[in-house]
């Protein structure tokens, strides 16, 4: 993707607190990279507009060198029209108190409308990462409802997880976080996620050693860290009274520049991306898995040893998604 010709990014839900912190990240290369010039389509609702325009201004008055052009629109059509990549955060937030599940019947519908904008006006090989929540379930709902739309190319965001996974490993054992790899999140970007450091290193003066091994506490492993990890979100918007936007933008960066420029050798990273039933995950739903990337594909990491106690945890959450699959195609008859 790399190239002179700016690639076209759609950001939904731009005057958000996820678009604040994101369109700036995207403007200055984080996403694409730094010699990559980029146009901005930003998507939001009507009630957003004049905060929308707000965005728009200030990115004018950025002067971002990358930056060569910006649509602000409160059009579906004409924001997806050519994007490249669809970054997909427009919808309604989980609030401190909500459930997941509470947040499912407005947002499903959205991706449902939202399909067939993307199926007709995107570029063919549009990458799609979905972040509003439910993202697997949105994202499953995008795939279902944009059936010539290959579905290879529609992703939702677990790399936060998974980065946050890699934050409390290096906060416990006081390694840099560039030195840890390898963590990984299964399932759904929910509290029913596992979190699995079973196969994650760190490198400790160029050795790579078992996280296992280095923390000595598997009972905090298995533990309380899979607790924080799996209840980071909640964590944040207590303290924050707002989701995690700014840790949220940066790790859409991540997931979209290793999805297109590759993953480093030996690095594996986690997406939610269109199950094929490896490791036991029901097949077609959006599931959480280790993957490594190449040319602009994900593939899924095969032959991981999976222990008794983790396959529960993955078919654990595996049974939330089919569950979100079924109690969405309810909302979506209602
Ligand atoms: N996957 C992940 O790791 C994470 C996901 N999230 C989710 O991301 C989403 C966005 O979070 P925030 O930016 O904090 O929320 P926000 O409420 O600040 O922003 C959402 C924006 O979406 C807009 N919107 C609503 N319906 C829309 C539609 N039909 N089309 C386009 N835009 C629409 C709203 O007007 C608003 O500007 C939420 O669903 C949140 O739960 C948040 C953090 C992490
Ligand atoms: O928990 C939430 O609603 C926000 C979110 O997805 C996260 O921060 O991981």
């Amino acid at each position: 993707m790399a190239s002179s010709e700016p690639v076209r990014v759609m950001v939904t839900g731009a005057a958000g607190q996820i678009g604040y912190a994101l369109v700036p990240m995207i403007a200055r290369g984080i996403l694409l990279g730094a010699d990559q010039p980029v146009i901005l389509h930003m998507l939001d609702i009507e009630p957003a507009a004049e905060a929308l325009n707000g965005v728009r201004m200030e990115l004018v008055d950025s002067a971002f060198p990358l930056l060569k052009g910006v649509v602000a629109t409160t059009n579906v059509e004409e924001a997806c029209k050519g994007v490249q990549v669809a970054i997909m955060v427009g919808g309604f937030p989980r609030k401190e108190g909500m459930e997941r599940k509470d947040v499912m019947t407005k947002n499903v519908s959205i991706y449902k409308a939202q399909a067939s904008a993307l199926e007709k006006f995107a570029d063919k090989d549009c990458k799609v990462v979905v972040v509003a929540n439910p993202a697997n379930t949105n994202a499953l709902i995008l795939k279902e409802f944009a059936p010539k739309f290959p579905a290879k190319n529609i992703t939702c965001l677990t790399r936060l997880d998974h980065n946050r996974a890699l934050g409390q490993i290096a906060e416990r054992t006081g390694a840099a976080v560039s030195d840890v790899k390898n963590a990984i999140i299964w399932g759904n970007h929910s509290s029913s996620q596992y979190p699995d450091v079973n196969h994650a290193v760190v490198n400790v003066d160029g050795k790579e050693v078992p996280v296992r091994e280095l923390v000595k506490d598997d009972a905090w492993l298995d533990g309380e860290f899979v607790k924080t990890v799996q209840q980071r979100g909640a964590a944040i918007i207590k303290a924050r009274k707002f989701s995690s936007a700014l840790s949220a933008a940066s790790s859409v960066c991540d997931h979209v520049r290793n999805w297109v420029k590759g993953t480093p050798e030996g690095t594996w990273v986690s997406m939610g991306v269109l199950s094929d039933g490896s490791y036991g995950a029901p097949k077609d739903v959006i599931y959480s898995f280790p993957v490594t990337c190449k040319s602009g594909e994900w593939t899924i990491v095969q032959g991981l040893k999976i222990d008794d106690a983790s396959q529960k945890l993955l078919d654990i959450t595996g049974q939330e998604l089919v569950d979100e699959k079924k109690l969405a195609y309810e909302c979506l008859k209602e």
